[in-house]
């Protein structure tokens, strides 16, 4: 059986955007790639088998055997389309999103695999035995796998939608859950205007540790304020910006201050490029700081930001993840 292999290209995200807590998310032009190789080990394999090399972000750092997310993700992927999981995963990675810095580096990954688990799915591989070691059945014709599916996976994998959404769809996405538990976003399009900067500090902050800071209740003065904010976000963001729109749309009152003390030199710097009327918010579950620059006071930024931040304009990924090689789909 011959090797199959493809390329998946994914986008950075910004989630939350200030009010938008696990609802708002943009995708931003900073990518990682994933070359994913089915493969038949030579041993004949008695068991499930990965390979791993990694470059760039997360090197030397995230495991490279089958507890790596993107090749755990590939095989709860082979299991949920209801096919044998394969017995041989190979994987060259080039990350160039930061890990545990709140741009989406988790949600990449998982989306990453299930969109090459998919692609993989079409063509013949060599399946691993079963958990009792009896053969696995011919794989069958693989199932329909839509988009959605594939959102709904990503999200039970990530835990919340807003990294997800934007991850796969690119652009600017809200995304909701159904009383039934399923997953729904709706894509927009920022104006061309809109200009993100993130700053990148070299600390990191678990998203695991800073949810584990939220109350499990809050005022509901605070949720209506968020509601009324994140609405006019989205009027904000997708109209020509206007910073005095984009200064209110970005206040929240959710999340932020509650994970304050984990990340306080984030904290102090939103405050002082608030203070300067930029519009800056925590972009996901911290410490990178989310700005949106406007002309005007462009150059307040760099100022405020300490030597061991990166400051990095990013345009908006409009296209989301896709596969890019071979284009199987
Ligand atoms: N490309 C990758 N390959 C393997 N593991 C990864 C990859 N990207 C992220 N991870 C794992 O996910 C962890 C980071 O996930 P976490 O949810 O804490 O932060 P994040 O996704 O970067 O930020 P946020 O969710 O706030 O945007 C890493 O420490 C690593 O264990
Ligand atoms: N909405 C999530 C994004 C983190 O990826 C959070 O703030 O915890």
């Amino acid at each position: 059986m011959t090797d199959s292999t493809v390329v998946v290209r994914v986008p950075a995200t910004s989630a939350n955007l200030g009010p938008g807590f696990d609802t708002l998310g943009l995708a931003l032009a900073l990518h990682d790639e994933v070359e994913a190789t089915l493969y038949e080990p030579s041993s004949g394999g008695s068991a499930e088998t990965a390979e791993v090399s990694v470059e760039g972000e997360g090197a030397g750092e995230v495991p490279l055997d089958g507890r790596h997310l993107i090749v755990a993700t590939m095989r709860r992927t082979f299991d949920r389309m209801g096919l044998p999981r394969p017995s041989g995963i190979r994987l060259r990675c080039v990350n160039r999103i930061p890990h545990a810095r709140g741009l989406g580096s988790s949600s990449a990954a998982i989306c990453a695999g299930i969109l090459a688990a998919r692609a993989l799915a079409a063509e013949p591989y060599a399946a691993a035995p079963r958990p009792d070691g009896t053969a696995p059945a011919a794989p069958p014709s693989p199932p329909e796998f839509t988009d959605d599916d594939v959102f709904a996976l990503a999200t039970e994998i990530e835990g919340h939608p807003d990294n997800v959404g934007p991850c796969l769809a690119g652009g600017l996405t809200v995304a909701w859950t159904e009383p039934s538990g399923v997953p729904r976003m709706a894509k927009l399009l920022p104006h061309a205007d809109v200009r993100p900067v993130v700053l990148v500090p070299e600390h990191r902050l678990s998203t695991e540790t800073a949810r584990g800071l939220l109350p499990a209740s809050v005022p509901h003065a605070d949720a209506s304020a968020n509601a009324g904010r994140a609405a006019l976000l989205v009027a904000a963001l997708t109209g020509r910006p206007e910073r005095e729109l984009l200064l209110a749309g970005t206040e929240d009152r959710l999340h932020q201050g509650y994970r304050a003390p984990a990340m306080p030199r984030t904290a102090d710097l939103v405050a002082r490029l608030r203070a300067l009327g930029i519009p800056a918010v925590v972009s996901g579950a911290g410490p990178t700081v989310l700005a949106f620059s406007t002309g005007d006071k462009q150059d307040l930024i760099a100022p405020e930001v300490g030597n061991d931040w990166h400051i990095r304009p990013l345009d908006v990924e409009t296209r989301g993840a896709c596969v890019v090689s071979p284009e199987t789909r």
